[in-house]
C-alpha cells in the first residue's frame, strides 16, 4: 500500500472491557492513515482466539458497542481527517467564527439603529431573536469530540463577559448599549441580555445537539419571546384579564412562533442526524412546551424574575419531562 493514501482497514474495536461489551464485538469499515499499524483481516472478532484479541486491546485497541462503534467511526473519519489535534483546531476555527459572527450581528443592528433605520426596541428584538438561534444553528459545525459543546459555549461566555465589563461601565461600548438595550443605559445590559447569554451558555453544556430539550427551550426563549414582544406592541390591543401589561395576541405570537421555530430547529438537527424523533408524540410535547411557556410568560412577574430565565427553565423543564432525554 502507498504511504500516505488512506486504507480501508477491516476491523477495529474502542473504548469498553471484553466483559462489559452488550453485543457481539464489531466489525467497522473506516479510513485511517497508513501509518497505524495493519490490523487483522476483516471478521467478527469473536473468531479471534482471546489471546489475540486480548493483545490487540493491550495495544490500545478495546472493545465497543454498536452505539459506541457509530460513534467511535464518526470520530475516527474525523480524526482521520484533522489528525488527533485536528478536532480542537476544528473547534477553536468554529468558535473564532461564531465570536466574528455575534461581533457582526450586534454592530450590524448597532448601525441600522444608529442610521435610524429601525427602532432601538426593534433592534434588541432582532437581536433577542436572532443571536440564539443562529447560535444554535452554528452547532452543527463543530466537531463530534465531547469537548465541542464546551468550545461553543465560549461563545456566550465571551459575550458574558462582555456584558458584565460593559454593563459595569468599567469600558464604553455604544453599539452594544444601542443595540440590545431599552433606554440605552449600560446598567441594561446586566439584566436581560446577561440572563439570555447565561441560558445560551446552559443549553449548550447541558443538552447541546444531542437533545431535543436545548433546542426547544432555546426557540421558546429566542423566537416565542422575541416575537410576542414585537406582535404584542403592534397588535395587543386587547389585554390579559390577569395581566395588564400583556396581551392576547403577543400571547397567540408566542405560543405559535414559539411552536413552529422549535419544530423547524428540531428538523434542521433531526435533518443533520444529530438525533431521531417521532414526528406523531414531537409536534404533542412541543406544543405542550409552548402552551407551558406561553402561559409562564404572560404572568405578572417581570418584576420579580426575567422572561429570559422563567421561559426558558420552564421549556427546559417541560421539555425534559416529555422528551425524557
Ligand atoms: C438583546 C438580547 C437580550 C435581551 O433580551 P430582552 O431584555 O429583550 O428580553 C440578546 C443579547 C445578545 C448578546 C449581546 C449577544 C449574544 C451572541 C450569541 C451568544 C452568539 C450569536 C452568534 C451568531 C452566529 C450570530
Ligand atoms: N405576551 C405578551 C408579551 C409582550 N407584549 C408586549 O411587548 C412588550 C414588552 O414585553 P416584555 O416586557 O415581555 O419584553 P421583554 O421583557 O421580553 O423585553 C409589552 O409591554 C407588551 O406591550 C404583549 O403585548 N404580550
Amino acid at each position: 500500500m502507498a504511504i500516505g493514501t488512506k486504507v480501508s482497514v477491516g476491523v477495529m474495536v474502542a473504548a469498553s472491557s471484553l466483559a462489559n461489551c452488550r453485543t457481539t464485538l464489531s466489525l467497522v469499515q473506516f479510513h485511517l492513515p497508513l501509518l497505524r499499524p495493519r490490523l487483522p483481516s476483516a471478521g467478527p472478532l469473536h473468531n479471534l482466539p482471546l489471546a489475540h484479541v486480548s493483545n490487540l486491546i493491550k495495544s490500545g485497541y478495546c472493545i465497543q458497542t454498536s452505539q459506541e462503534k457509530n460513534n467511535y467511526t464518526r470520530s475516527c473519519k474525523q480524526r482521520a481527517f484533522f489528525g488527533d489535534g485536528g478536532l480542537e483546531l476544528h473547534d477553536a476555527g468554529a468558535t473564532a467564527l461564531v465570536v466574528a459572527g455575534a461581533y457582526t450581528l450586534v454592530s450590524t443592528f448597532d448601525k441600522l439603529t444608529s442610521a435610524n433605520l429601525i427602532q432601538q426596541n426593534l433592534s434588541r428584538k432582532l437581536v433577542h431573536i436572532l443571536s440564539g438561534l443562529l447560535f444554535m444553528a452554528s452547532w452543527p459545525m463543530f466537531s463530534t469530540s465531547t469537548g465541542a459543546r464546551y468550545f461553543a459555549s465560549l461563545v456566550p461566555l465571551i459575550n458574558c463577559l462582555r456584558l458584565i465589563v460593559y454593563g459595569l461601565s468599567l469600558a464604553k461600548d455604544e453599539g452594544l448599549v444601542n443595540s440590545v438595550t431599552r433606554e440605552g443605559k449600560p446598567e441594561e445590559l446586566l439584566r436581560g441580555p446577561l440572563y439570555y447569554v447565561m441560558i445560551l451558555i446552559l443549553s449548550a453544556i447541558f443538552f447541546w445537539r444531542d437533545s431535543p430539550v436545548g433546542v426547544v427551550s432555546v426557540s421558546m426563549m429566542c423566537g416565542g419571546d422575541g416575537i410576542a414582544d414585537i406582535m404584542g406592541r403592534r397588535f395587543g390591543s386587547l389585554k390579559l384579564p390577569y395581566n395588564q401589561q400583556k396581551s392576547w395576541a403577543g400571547s397567540l405570537s408566542m405560543f405559535v412562533f414559539g411552536f413552529l421555530i422549535s419544530i423547524g430547529m428540531l428538523y434542521y438537527f433531526s435533518a443533520l442526524g444529530c438525533f431521531q424523533l417521532d414526528w406523531s408524540c414531537t409536534v404533542q410535547r412541543v406544543a405542550l412546551v409552548s402552551l407551558v411557556a406561553t402561559l409562564v410568560e404572560s404572568l405578572p412577574t417581570t418584576g420579580i424574575v426575567d422572561d429570559n430565565i422563567s421561559v426558558p427553565i420552564a421549556s427546559m423543564v417541560t421539555a425534559f419531562l416529555s422528551f425524557g432525554y
